[in-house]
């Protein structure tokens, strides 16, 4: 059932449209990240449900509750919506120890003083924060100031999380290890989330579903693994994870490789209703391709530029006539050394129009 839900939301900024007629629905309990491009409109979009900027059209409501109308000229204050909010840059306070960091905000909403002192103590205790209430945030790593925001917008009880790159700072093995504590946080308490990241890896963990996003406009919202598996369009797969695109064109009623003098192999025609366009591109992901032996079927044939051994895979690049694949295998599986001549069997291959 929806609770975060956006209605038509538009914002422009004099010339530039920063979002484009936004309709959204986000669940009770339910993570939802934005990814796309910079500049696509995410943070946009995540300030405007914070109430931090006006719309220019639509409406915004959580649950029964409207919350922002620009033709009803109504928005509900930000104090007000009962939101938490974790930003990039470690917004905290570092004249104010970590157990006030976390109390403050809820003496200026004037709760009770044993209120305060509860949920400040269980929010430092949800976040490993309670040995070092009293040090000052500023002798904290980057993981524990973030800390401290994420204990600072959870004792509020928040009906919605609202995080905005909040792990960009952090190293790389600290920034996982803190998106498994958020997930964690939210099966304890509840909230939603409403998540922007540039991370795509970030945003497949985390997510329920996912919007991928381009100037404004929506291209995707589905579960991580369909926006994965089952791209809307050639800007989704080749935003989300490795790609390969390869131009295709029609000679004569057969498709060739740009370039190329062999004929596609019949495995790998395209749909019959793509067939009367000029250029076909041909997707595939790097890890979904076999290297096939010359004796086998008759795959895409190129020649072996280069190898790159990366630990746990192998990355190769094959020639095929003027453009270039890339395929990742295992590092135990054979593949071919550099200049040798490779047959390729795409096992998804995936066909769009061409540009
Ligand atoms: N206050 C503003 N005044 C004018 N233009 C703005 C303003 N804020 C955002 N924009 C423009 O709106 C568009 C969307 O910006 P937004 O910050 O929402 O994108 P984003 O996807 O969050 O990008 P990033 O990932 O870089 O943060 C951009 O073209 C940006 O230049």
């Amino acid at each position: 059932m929806s609770y975060v839900r956006l209605v038509n939301v538009t914002k422009k900024f004099g010339d530039v449209t920063a979002v484009n007629s936004l309709n959204l629905e986000i669940g009770k309990g339910e993570c939802f990240s934005m990814l796309g491009p910079s500049g696509c409109g995410k943070t946009t979009t995540l300030r405007m449900v914070a109430g931090f900027e006006d719309l220019s059209e639509g409406e915004i409501y959580v649950g029964d509750r409207l919350i922002s109308s620009p033709k009803r000229n109504f928005y509900l204050p930000p104090e007000k919506r009962n939101f938490g909010m974790v930003f990039q840059a470690f917004a905290v306070w570092p004249h104010l120890s970590v157990y006030e960091n976390v109390a403050f905000p809820l003496r200026i909403r004037k709760l009770p003083a044993a209120e305060v002192e509860k949920r400040t103590q269980d929010a430092l205790r949800s976040t490993n924060l309670l040995k070092v209430a009293e040090d000052s945030p500023a002798d904290l790593s980057g993981g524990g100031k973030q800390r401290v925001a994420l204990a600072r917008a959870l004792a509020i009880n928040p009906d919605v999380m609202l995080l905005d790159e909040p792990l960009s700072s952090l190293d790389p093995h600290l920034r996982e290890e803190m998106r498994f504590e958020i997930k964690d946080l939210q099966r304890k308490y509840g909230f939603s989330i409403i998540y922007v990241t540039h991370d795509q890896s970030e945003a497949m963990a985390l997510s329920d579903r996912i919007l991928v996003m381009r100037s404004g406009v929506v291209q995707q919202i589905d579960t991580p693994l369909n926006v994965y598996n089952q791209p809307a369009n050639k800007f989704v797969f080749s935003f989300i994870g490795l790609s390969n695109f390869l131009d295709i064109v029609w000679e004569d009623g057969r498709a060739f490789v740009r370039g190329e003098h062999a004929a596609l192999p019949a495995s790998l025609m395209p749909p019959e209703s793509m067939r009367g366009e000029d250029v076909l591109s041909l997707a595939s992901r790097p890890s979904e391709i076999d290297f096939i032996t010359e004796g086998d079927e008759q795959g895409l044939r190129g020649i072996l530029s280069r190898k790159a051994f990366l630990g746990e895979i192998i990355d190769y690049q094959v020639k095929i006539g003027d453009q270039e694949m890339r395929v990742q295998k295992g590092r135990r599986d054979p593949g071919p050394e550099l200049g040798e001549a490779c047959n390729l069997r795409l096992l998804r291959p995936f066909w769009y129009a061409g540009e």
